[in-house]
């Protein structure tokens, strides 16, 4: 099976993109990269071109999570896989790349969400280091998604997509990008529609934490959930809405698993407990927004 680097970047649709520029530039902390003249917005929270792009639409929610190969043969072997069990991947033209900013990049759907995934092996490395604002983002950590058929979204991501399952907890799954060390960076909650639940940045110091809390406080940004801790991969959380309504989480602190040897998937105690140890309760808008932009025309489910 193919082997992939990370988590490479998120695509949201966004309704107001002057809005959510400002939002994801001044209040997450990403650093803006450039609005193209299509009005795509860029950001980034590494040496990548990319980690997030905006895209105007009138209707916000995902519509893309890229990953990135570890080198183009793993690159080239995941095509082939997904050939041979007819996910029909499909290559990003040439001018796309280009604006991307990406090598040769491919995509197929995902038969039970219609979630659009990316796989491609380069992207253009920035010489600046991203420079931090107000919170140390380390990096694009994971994405979450509300899913109606979970085991059959499982079973697509570990047979088909070579992600390994770090945590069960009644029908919600966490699993990680084999061989990514991270706990999870895709993960399913079990819900009666398929949408966003929310997309994910690491930060570096506890104190990121605590000081967003303070800032989201003293703007008009609803808090989600949190700060807190989450049980499966042990991190300190804090979940906010972006002008969409859609669910943003800072976390610092994640298990990482060896390559070989890694210990099982637990089957955790299904109770608010396991979500956060301390005892907190989410907002009822909590991972409640963000269509999945559906493709599933293109392929035969
Ligand atoms: C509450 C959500 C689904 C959740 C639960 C656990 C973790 C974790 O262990 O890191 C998360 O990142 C979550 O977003
Ligand atoms: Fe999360």
């Amino acid at each position: 099976m193919f082997r992939y680097k990370k988590i490479g970047y998120v695509a949201l649709n966004v309704s107001d993109i002057e809005k959510s520029t400002e939002f994801y530039d001044k209040m997450v902390g990403l650093q803006h990269v450039e609005t193209n003249e299509k009005g795509l917005s860029f950001f980034r929270c590494s040496n990548d071109h990319h980690n997030v792009i905006l895209y105007p639409s009138q209707e916000p929610g995902i519509k893309r999570v890229g990953f990135q190969l570890e080198n183009d043969k793993q690159l080239e072997l995941a095509y082939q896989s997904f050939v041979k069990n007819g996910l029909n991947p499909r290559e990003v033209s040439q001018e796309e790349q280009k604006e991307l900013k990406q090598g040769r990049s491919f995509r197929i759907v995902e038969p039970n969400t219609g979630l659009e995934l990316e796989f491609y092996s380069k992207m253009m490395h920035m010489i600046k280091n991203f420079v931090p604002k107000h919170t140390k983002i380390q990096r694009l950590g994971h994405v979450v998604l509300n899913v109606v058929d979970v085991d059959s979204t499982i079973k697509f991501f570990t047979e088909k997509l070579n992600f390994i399952v770090s945590d069960h907890l009644g029908e919600n799954v966490w699993m990680r990008c084999f061989p990514n060390p991270y706990h999870h960076s895709f993960a399913l909650i079990k819900n009666t529609e398929n949408k966003l639940h929310h997309v994910n940045f690491m930060v570096e110091d506890i104190d990121d934490i605590g000081i967003a809390r303070n800032r989201v406080l003293n703007s008009d940004v609803p808090i989600a959930f949190g700060p807190g801790r989450h049980e499966p991969s042990e991190s300190i959380f804090f979940y906010f809405l972006d002008p969409d309504g859609m669910t943003m989480e800072y976390s610092f602190g994640m298990e990482e698993f060896p390559e070989d040897n890694a210990r099982d998937a637990r089957l955790l105690e299904p109770s608010p407990w396991t979500l956060d140890r301390w005892g907190g309760k989410p907002s009822p808008e909590f991972a409640s927004y963000g269509k999945i932009e559906e493709k599933l025309s293109l392929i035969e489910k």
